[in-house]
């Protein structure tokens, strides 16, 4: 296990809409009954194997970052983010506000001057940012269980995703069989892991992302050459 090399992945969305569960399921293969609030942040940590199946596949840690979505700890939080490598946006699909504040999350992490706590989001325009950054992301619409008119939301899910040239996936946190290998929902996930980790250590003059809205530059990286023909 020595000398495997790490990226950071956030798990962001509001408080409830099943961050703690997802990211359980992530790392672990199983559901988690009673997750607890989060308050601050929890790691949990996945082995990813990068560009599985090819001679070049290797052994990656993929560190998920459970950042609690409380409002109230929206002032502190922000000394999780730096720096991060990718970004799974969580919404409720039954709670369609959530889906509607992801657009909030993507400002709050972008936002801070650097970890100062500081929020500045009337200086940030998302669709500048997204349209100039090859930040990996994806979208995830939980508790699809639950949700019986749900077919609206999944659509703007949907919508939402493709704005941020992201993938989407709607699942039940609860159910092992959400992940199972070779479901399209877990080729996205893992498609969107490679991806992190080619722009970590495949990209040369990458930088990771850093919250410090000086710094444009940072952002407008050019678009990667697929590497799997994709
Ligand atoms: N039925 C169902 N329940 C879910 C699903 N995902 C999460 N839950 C439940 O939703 C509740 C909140 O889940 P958490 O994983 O704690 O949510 P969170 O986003 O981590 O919440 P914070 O820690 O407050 O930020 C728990 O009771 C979970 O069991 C799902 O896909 N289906």
């Amino acid at each position: 296990m020595a000398n495997i090399e790490k990226v950071k992945v956030l798990v962001l969305g509001d408080s409830g809409v099943g961050k703690t569960s997802l990211t359980r399921l992530i790392a672990h293969n199983e559901p988690i009954s009673n997750p607890m609030w989060t308050v601050g942040c929890s790691v949990e940590v996945k082995l990813h194997e990068f560009r599985e199946g090819t001679p070049t596949e290797k052994t990656y840690f993929v560190e998920l970052w459970d950042i609690g979505g409380s409002s109230s700890h929206r002032n502190t939080r922000s000394v999780f983010y730096n720096p991060f490598h990718g970004i799974i946006f969580v919404h409720d699909l039954t709670n369609r506000k959530s889906l509607q504040n992801l657009k909030k999350w993507l400002a709050e992490v972008m936002s801070k001057e650097g970890g100062k706590g500081k929020p500045v989001y009337d200086e940030f325009d998302s669709e500048q940012f997204v349209g100039s950054s090859m930040l990996p992301m994806i979208v995830i619409g939980t508790k699809l269980d639950q949700a019986s008119k749900i077919r609206l939301q999944t659509k703007q899910s949907c919508d939402i995703a493709q704005d941020w040239g992201a993938d989407s996936i709607d699942m039940n946190c609860m159910d092992s069989r959400s992940l199972a290998p070779g479901s399209s929902s877990a080729v996205k996930l893992s498609r969107f892991f490679d991806k992190v980790i080619e722009m970590r250590y495949y990209k040369k003059d990458y930088v990771a992302p850093s919250t410090n809205l000086s710094d444009k530059r940072r952002f407008a990286v050019p678009l990667l050459k697929p590497l799997h023909g994709e």
